[in-house]
């Protein structure tokens, strides 16, 4: 089993991730809050509020376990293809195999994915969504103090399933979305690649970008199920489940509610995902 796909998903992952960050915070507010008219009015409220730490609320969780959710992702994903076709990393820059063999590698590493990015993803949300100002004396203190807080505390309040609020959304978010990301990301790199030749940097960088926008764009109705299913009982009410919360947001809120965020969703996908696999293949290439 090639361990350096493992190594190479979490160092990429690490910095589309911090990259990221900031617009994944204004997406969640936006999906998940009504005190915002969009974009921009949910940054300088943020800004102003907050201070430019409200942007990172939440950050240190997530960059620990993008060691696992990546490396689970990208590994995953190479591995299966590995056994679907026989080939090897290298082997597949010189014939592409099959865009079916590509979606079912990528449809396996999302699901796998979903079930290890849960709980921290459970995490990242809450805290995200936490609005009160840590720069301000005599504000009101955030209802979790940190990660190990707020795990500890969903844990003692709604008990370990808790932790897993929303990962059946997750899981359907991610399956079929990261069959297209990586069918888009190799689809790319190989058409606009001479044969037999390694893609260039320019050409990982844009089929990064495009693999993370196509994924992101069909990825948002159940990014914003699964984001409400997470909050549910904290900011707003407890949903009954992924059917109740559908149907309750699309009666009270129309069709527009499952695109909510879906600007900053896809701006905010290529540079993620265009810095993820450049660094993810120079890594590869580096280490032979
Ligand atoms: C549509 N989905 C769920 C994805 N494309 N997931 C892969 C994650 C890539 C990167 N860390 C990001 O956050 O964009």
């Amino acid at each position: 089993m090639p361990v350096e796909e493992f190594v190479a998903g979490w160092i990429s992952g690490a910095l589309g991730l911090v990259m990221g960050y900031p617009f994944d915070t204004v997406k969640v507010r936006l999906q998940t809050q009504n005190a915002y008219r969009g974009i921009v009015d949910c940054m300088v409220k943020i800004y102003r509020h907050e201070s430019i730490l409200g942007f990172f609320k939440g950050m240190s969780f997530p960059i620990a376990s993008i060691a696992v959710v990546n490396s689970v992702l990208f590994g995953v994903y190479s591995n299966t293809l590995q056994v679907l076709t026989a080939t090897s990393h290298q082997d597949r820059r010189a014939q592409l195999p099959s865009y079916t063999c590509i979606f079912l590698a990528g449809c396996t590493g999302g699901f796998v994915q979903a079930y290890a990015l849960a709980p921290f993803d459970l995490i990242k949300v809450r805290l995200q969504n936490q609005t009160e100002s840590r720069v301000r004396l005599g504000s009101p203190p955030p209802r979790y103090r940190g990660p190990v807080h707020c795990a500890a505390t969903i844990l003692r309040e709604e008990g370990p399933r808790g932790l897993f609020r929303g990962s059946g959304a997750l899981m359907l978010r991610d399956t079929p979305t990261l069959g297209l990301y990586f069918i888009t990301y190799e689809g790319l790199c190989y058409q606009y690649t001479p044969t037999g030749q390694q893609p260039s940097s320019t050409t990982v960088l844009v089929a990064g970008g495009f693999a993370g926008i196509a994924s992101w764009v069909t990825a948002t109705p159940f990014d914003v199920v699964k984001a409400r299913l997470q909050m549910g009982g904290v900011q707003q009410r407890a949903y009954a489940g992924m059917r109740d919360c559908i149907v309750t947001s699309f009666r009270r809120e129309g069709l527009a509610v499952f695109f909510r965020g879906f600007t900053i969703n896809s701006a905010r996908a290529f540079p993620v995902n265009a810095v993820t696999f450049l660094s993810y293949e120079s890594l590869l290439r580096m280490w032979g």
